[in-house]
Order: structure tokens, then sequence, then C-alpha cells
């Protein structure tokens, strides 16, 4: 990994995923320190602290992991401690390169858009920069390469769509298997047994999407034999107000709140 020295301020739930994630797959402890507002232990080797450090050595990273409306409380500190041309990761929803920008003069600003599996190295990680700098690019891209698949997107706004799409993604998949196992409830199934069905069947069904050489359409017809149960089944999802309604309305609702932490941090 290019960069010799990391501090990530924020490593809950979706910074501590991506930084278990580098440390299983060779990131040295030593080479990073956790700021975080508890002070709890992050990993063996690693330095935890509960403030930025007023003295402590600028890193050559930076990654930005705290929630959108925590920003004004780091930042202060942050950019007094950090040198020119640290290298700033930021994945907070919403919040543009300019309001990065203004609070980090003289960091190289990058936007990360992650999601919880690249805990498995099987997530999505969307990277937007607005400075042309191929090289930070490739050190970037060496970074979060196992994390999983890595999308640079040219246009900012693209970012928020990415965060609703990937970062909300998965749990919008999780509130699918409830719904499927419900509905397996509702129609006769066990409780239990449905729940273990629908998770294994939706793992299994994503997993071979995953490794097939057709689309998720093609995959779909494979299963729908002509006249059969699942063309009734579908012919339900795909009605006017069936599944891609809803995700409309599902992605419009999560863009729309991204937009708005934009606007606050503006
Ligand atoms: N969750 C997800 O799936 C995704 C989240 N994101 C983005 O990731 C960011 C973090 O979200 P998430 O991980 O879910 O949130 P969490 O609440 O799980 O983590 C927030 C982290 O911020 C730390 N923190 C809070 N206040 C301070 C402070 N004043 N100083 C230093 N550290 C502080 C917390 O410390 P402590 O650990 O001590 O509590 C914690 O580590 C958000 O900006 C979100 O938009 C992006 C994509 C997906
Ligand atoms: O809910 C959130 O705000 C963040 C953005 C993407 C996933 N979690």
């Amino acid at each position: 990994m290019s960069f010799g020295s990391i501090w990530a301020v924020g490593a809950g739930n979706m910074g501590g995923a991506m930084l278990r994630r580098w440390l299983t797959t060779g990131l040295d402890p030593a080479r990073l320190t956790v700021i975080r507002k508890s002070g709890a232990a992050f990993a063996e080797g690693v330095a935890t602290l509960s403030a930025v450090p007023a003295d402590g050595d600028a890193p050559e990273l930076l990654l930005l992991g705290v929630k959108p409306q925590m920003l004004d409380l780091v930042a202060g500190p942050l950019a007094a401690a950090m040198r020119p041309g640290t290298v700033l990761v930021s994945i907070l929803a919403g919040v543009e390169d300019a309001a990065l920008r203004a609070r980090f003069p003289g960091a190289r600003i990058v936007r990360a858009m992650p999601n919880l599996p690249v805990a498995i190295g099987q997530g999505v990680v969307g990277l937007h920069m607005v400075d042309d700098e191929p090289e930070l690019r490739a050190a970037i891209d060496e970074l979060m390469a196992p994390l999983g698949l890595v999308a640079w997107m040219d246009d900012a706004a693209a970012m928020d769509v990415v965060a609703a799409v990937a970062g909300s993604g998965p749990a919008f998949l999780y509130r699918f298997v409830d719904a499927l196992a419900a509905a397996g409830v509702a129609a006769g199934l066990p409780v239990e047994q449905s729940a273990e069905l629908a998770l294994a069947t939706v793992v299994g069904a994503a997993a071979q999407a995953g490794a097939s050489d057709v689309g998720p359409a093609e995959m779909a017809e494979r299963v729908a034999s002509p006249g059969g149960s699942t063309r009734k089944g579908l012919d339900v999802l795909d009605g006017d107000a069936g599944l891609g309604a809803l995700m409309t309305r599902t992605i419009a609702a999560a863009v729309a709140r991204n937009r708005e932490m934009a606007a606050a941090a503006r």
C-alpha cells in the first residue's frame, strides 16, 4: 500500500469495516491510528485515541468516517493537525468536495462511497475526485482493491445515487430477505424455516448471478418455466405498482436525503 501512515477518524460500522478488511489483507497495524469518540480499543496493535492529537505526526492518509452531522466537530482540530498534501478520503454520504475543501484546505480530497460487504472483500466502493491526479488515483485504486468492486464516478452528483444504490443497497436487500421470509410464513411455512430458506435462497441466487455470464433478467427467465408458478409471481413483481416502482421510490427517497445532507454541509 502506498500510504505510510493512516489516521481513521470514526471507526464505526462503515469505517470499521474498511479498516478491518485492510488489516486482514496486510495493513500493518502500526501504521494505523484510530480516532473515535469513545477511544475504545479498535484492534491489536492499532493506536486508538479519543481526540485528534494536537502534536502528533500528521498522516499521509486520513479516512474520514464520522456521520455527516459530526463533520464540524472534528474538522477544526483535524485541519490544524494535517499537513499540506495529506490525502483525505471521505466516506460521508452527501458531503461534497467543496464542503470538504473549505474545511480541509490543502488536502488532496477523494470521496468514497463504500458499503458494508467490504468487510468480506465483496463490497462496492464508488469513488470521485475533482483533481486529475493519476498517481493518486492509482494509489487509491490499490488501497480500495481488497474491498471489492471499485467504480470511479466522473460526475460528482452520481455519488448521491451510488450512496443510495450501493451504500444503502445492502439494507434494502436485507429487507427483501425479511419480506420473502414473512410472505413464506403467511403462506404456511414455520417462522424459523422460512427465515432460513429465504436467506439461503438470496445468498445462493446472488452468488450464482455474480458468477454467471448472463444478466439477472435472463437468470429469472431460467427459473420461470412457461405456464408455471414463477411466472405468476413475476407478473406481480413486474406490475405497475410492483418492484420497479417501489425501488424507484426507495432510491429517490435515499438520494433526496443524501442531497439534504450535502446542503446542510455547504
Ligand atoms: N453504515 C453504512 O453502511 C455506510 C455509511 N457510510 C458513511 O459512513 C459514515 C459513518 O457511518 P457509520 O459507520 O454507519 O456510523 P457509526 O455511528 O457506526 O460510526 C460513527 C463513528 O464516528 C465516531 N465519532 C462520533 N463522534 C465523533 C467525534 N466527535 N470524534 C471522533 N469520532 C467520532 C464514532 O466513535 P465511537 O466508535 O467511539 O462511537 C464511530 O466510530 C457516515 O458518514 C455515513 O454516511 C457510507 C456508506 C455506507
Ligand atoms: O444511511 C446513510 O446515511 C449511509 C449512506 C449509505 C449507507 N448509509
